[in-house]
């Protein structure tokens, strides 16, 4: 076993973040925040700044299954690039090749078959060790060998394990595979966003890829109950309690359009439908935006054919949005949008059939290049101010979080 001097920490490597001129210094204590919240639940821990990385520190002793957990927690924190349990050793090589030990050993006790293929990768910045980088790889190697070779092999292309030696200043790191983080900005660092969030696939996903550059990320979603059922308005906040594992918490404003739907549905033609209850639900999101401070609204929309898809729609739609819209997935494929709902845990929640209150109504012949005059037009029928008003009167505001799921109540008030 170890000794009692080398310690167990989490070693979190970021990207981009590291990049940012004089915000630099804010983007790390952002992500160092984001880092300790998101760790809270696991167990107790400090964070440190390790100069261009972060360093979590378990406050009491850490089993091999508990650091695990901090580092898959650690590697589900936008602006992280990998994060790693690792050793922390006195700068001597006797306890570095300890260490080595021990993470191998790990290895071995979790792996099955043939020998281990594997390798040492060392870097010293420290330049009073004794060492350099490419003795440490023969000394930390051959010990291994020594010690553990039947059931080791050398493989300096495709190692199933390497074993990373990093010799600082203060101490040295010795640990294995690092675990990929989303990378991206520190949840944040970009404003705050209100998200347009259906059942489909498409918006969870563009809620999330907001998060990835930076936006605090709330969500509105519309239901028509009780032309919807009360199924489909639970899936929504399935999903959103799925994002909120990503952000921490998230709030949803679910908001009753049924008045709204049907006084559309009563007074303009069928193929404005979609367009006309885009451009609502656009108004609604606007003075929440307005009321709850958010600097922008999201969508998951995606250029495509479709009524309310094509570039005409969108500036329809747009039109009435006192904020600007963000479109993550603008110019993505359907393929390349599933693949990251698959990923981030939103898809298999997604496909679940349930309706959409936009779905209810659709024309046979959807309107794909509206003109603003006869929109207006059709919206001189309707009572927009009184609608909105009403849908925001009837807008109740659930909260989301990763330690409790989801819980709610309240109203938004106007
Ligand atoms: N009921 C709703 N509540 C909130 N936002 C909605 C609702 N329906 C649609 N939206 C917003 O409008 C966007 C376009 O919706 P549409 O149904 O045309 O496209 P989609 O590609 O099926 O999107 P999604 O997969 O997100 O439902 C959605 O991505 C979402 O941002």
């Amino acid at each position: 076993m170890p000794g009692p001097e080398l310690s167990r920490v989490v070693l979190v490597r970021y990207g981009e973040v590291g990049l940012k001129g004089s915000n630099r210094a804010w983007f790390e204590r952002t992500l160092a925040g984001n880092l300790r919240r998101a760790l809270r639940h696991v167990g107790p821990c400090h964070v440190e700044d390790l100069h261009g990385r972060l360093l979590v520190r378990p406050e009491a002793l850490a089993t091999d299954a508990g650091l695990d957990a901090m580092s898959s927690a650690a590697a589900r924190v936008f602006g992280v690039v990998g994060a790693v349990a690792a050793w922390e050793t006195p700068l001597d090589i006797e306890a570095i090749r300890e260490a080595a030990r021990a993470l191998v050993r790990a290895a071995l006790a979790s792996s099955q078959g043939g020998p281990l293929a594997f390798k040492v990768s060392a870097r010293r910045s420290n330049r009073r060790f004794p060492m350099d980088s490419m003795e440490i790889n023969r000394d930390v190697g051959a010990d291994l060998l020594r010690l553990l070779g039947a059931r080791l092999q050398v493989d300096v292309h495709r190692p199933a394990l390497t074993v990373h030696v990093e010799v600082r200043d203060e101490a040295a790191y010795v640990y294995g595979n690092e675990q990929a983080g989303p990378g991206g900005l520190p949840i944040g660092v970009s404003g705050r966003a209100l998200a347009l969030v259906s059942g489909g696939i498409d918006s969870p996903v563009a809620s999330w890829m907001a998060m990835k550059r930076g936006l605090y990320v709330d969500a509105v979603h519309f239901h028509a109950m009780p032309f919807t059922s009360e199924q489909a308005r639970l899936k929504v906040l399935r999903l959103v309690s799925i994002l909120a594992g990503w952000q921490g918490r998230m709030r949803v404003f679910v908001s009753r359009f049924t008045e709204v739907q049907k006084a559309i549905y009563a007074n303009c033609p069928a193929d404005l439908g979609v367009l006309l209850m885009r451009r609502m639900m656009v108004r609604i999101a606007t003075r929440l935006a307005e009321r709850h401070r958010y600097d922008a609204l999201v969508t998951g929309e995606n250029l495509g054919q479709v009524a309310s898809q094509t570039v005409p729609s969108m500036a329809v739609v747009e039109a009435v949005s006192g904020r600007i819209v963000l479109r993550p997935l603008l110019a993505w494929d359907k393929s390349e949008i599933v693949d990251v709902a698959r990923r981030i845990g939103t898809y298999e929640t997604s496909i679940e059939p349930y309706e959409d209150c936009c779905t209810l109504f659709v024309a046979r012949h959807p309107q794909t290049r509206p003109r603003f005059d006869r929109v207006e037009e059709a919206e001189s029928k309707l009572d927009v101010d009184g609608l909105v008003d009403q849908a925001l009167e009837q807008t109740e505001v659930v909260e989301a979080s990763d330690a409790v799921g989801v819980h709610g109540g309240g109203l938004a008030g106007r």
